[in-house]
């Protein structure tokens, strides 16, 4: 039997932003410069406002300048280009977010498009996800960069192991991909049309789930002693009208048989706000020539 111990991503990223606290006193103590985080968050959607409330909240306490933008869910698409070019032009803003998803009235490529890549600490502008690709230093998508440094944490060198992600989304599974590569994994990505998706994750010694359905990866999909990285946040309703959060893996079923498990929460969530600052701290430094 396996003992299965927990990644506690909410103490790593707990550490991470105190070492980023550091670093950006420094930043203001000898240049001069406050890092500066603009969040924009377009409608109401409640999940949305406390993520928006937590990055605030620990953008302030890393030391860093936040800008919230609350715009109505009619805006216009025009009023939201016209934002983020503003931003874009702030020398006080260093990062832009713009949370997503967006109404459907608005083409969220477009406004993706439109973030100056220097300033896109969410990683998702075409710029910056082909500067992955290649190998060339970009701004990384916070919550795949935040899987790797929990795995580069606790495995060490992750060189030569089958990492298997599930799902390929923009601003996750694919990024995550890329990473594990670039960390010299042997990389399968699978998706909704891929066959026999249990036998392909019983092959991995890392396994990612980020596919946004409770608890699909079962207890015996998992290789034993595998590292599991679960990704998703889902909201399910309980007993009592409230509702709880899982993650994409059936955690229970899991123990004993993973070796090292992510929960959820308490596992790669907190370390996608860690991240997120830490992009700004980078894009800060790259912005000015340090
Ligand atoms: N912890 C954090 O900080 C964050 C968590 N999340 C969570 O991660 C999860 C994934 O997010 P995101 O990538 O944006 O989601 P998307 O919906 O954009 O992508 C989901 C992916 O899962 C695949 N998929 C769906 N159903 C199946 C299935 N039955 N079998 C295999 N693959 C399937 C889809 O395949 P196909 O491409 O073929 O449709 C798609 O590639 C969500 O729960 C989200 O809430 C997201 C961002 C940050
Ligand atoms: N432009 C953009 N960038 C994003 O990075 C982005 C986004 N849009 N839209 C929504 C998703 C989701 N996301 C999360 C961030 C933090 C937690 C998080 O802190 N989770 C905690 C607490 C969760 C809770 O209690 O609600 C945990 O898992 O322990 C979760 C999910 C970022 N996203
Ligand atoms: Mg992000």
């Amino acid at each position: 039997m396996i003992e299965t111990k927990p990644i506690d991503g909410k103490a790593f990223a707990a550490n991470l932003r105190a070492r980023i606290a550091e670093q950006v006193a420094d930043l203001v103590r000898t240049r001069g410069v406050t890092p500066g985080l603009a969040v924009v968050l377009v409608g109401e959607d409640p999940a949305s406002q406390v993520y928006v409330r937590n990055k605030a909240a620990q953008t302030l306490e890393a030391g860093m300048a936040s800008f919230e933008h609350k715009l109505p869910a009619d805006t216009a698409e025009a009023d939201l280009l016209a934002l983020v070019a503003r931003l874009n032009a702030d020398p006080a803003v260093n990062g832009i977010l713009v949370q997503l998803p967006l109404p459907g009235h608005i083409d969220s490529t477009k406004v993706l498009a439109a973030i100056e890549p220097a300033k896109d600490v969410d990683g998702f502008h075409v710029v910056n996800a082909g500067r992955l690709a290649v190998g060339l230093d970009a701004l990384v998508p916070c919550t795949p960069l935040g899987c790797v440094m929990l795995l580069k944490h606790h495995l060490g060198n992750l060189s030569g192991l089958k990492a298997v992600v599930v799902g390929r989304s923009n601003i996750v599974g694919k990024p995550a991909a890329q990473l594990l590569l670039k960390e010299d994994c042997t990389v399968t990505i699978a998706h909704s049309r891929t066959r026999d998706l249990p036998g392909e994750c019983r092959q991995a010694d890392i396994l990612v789930a980020a596919v946004g359905r409770p608890e699909m990866v079962r207890g015996d999909w998992i290789k034993p002693g595998a590292t599991v990285i679960d990704v998703g946040i889902n909201r399910v309703p309980k007993e009592d009208g409230k509702t709880r959060l899982v993650g994409d893996v059936a955690y229970g079923e899991a123990q004993g048989i993973a070796g090292l498990i992510t929960p959820v929460p308490g596992g790669v969530g907190p370390m996608t706000i860690a991240c997120l600052l830490q992009n700004t701290l980078t894009a800060t430094r790259r912005q000015n020539g340090l």
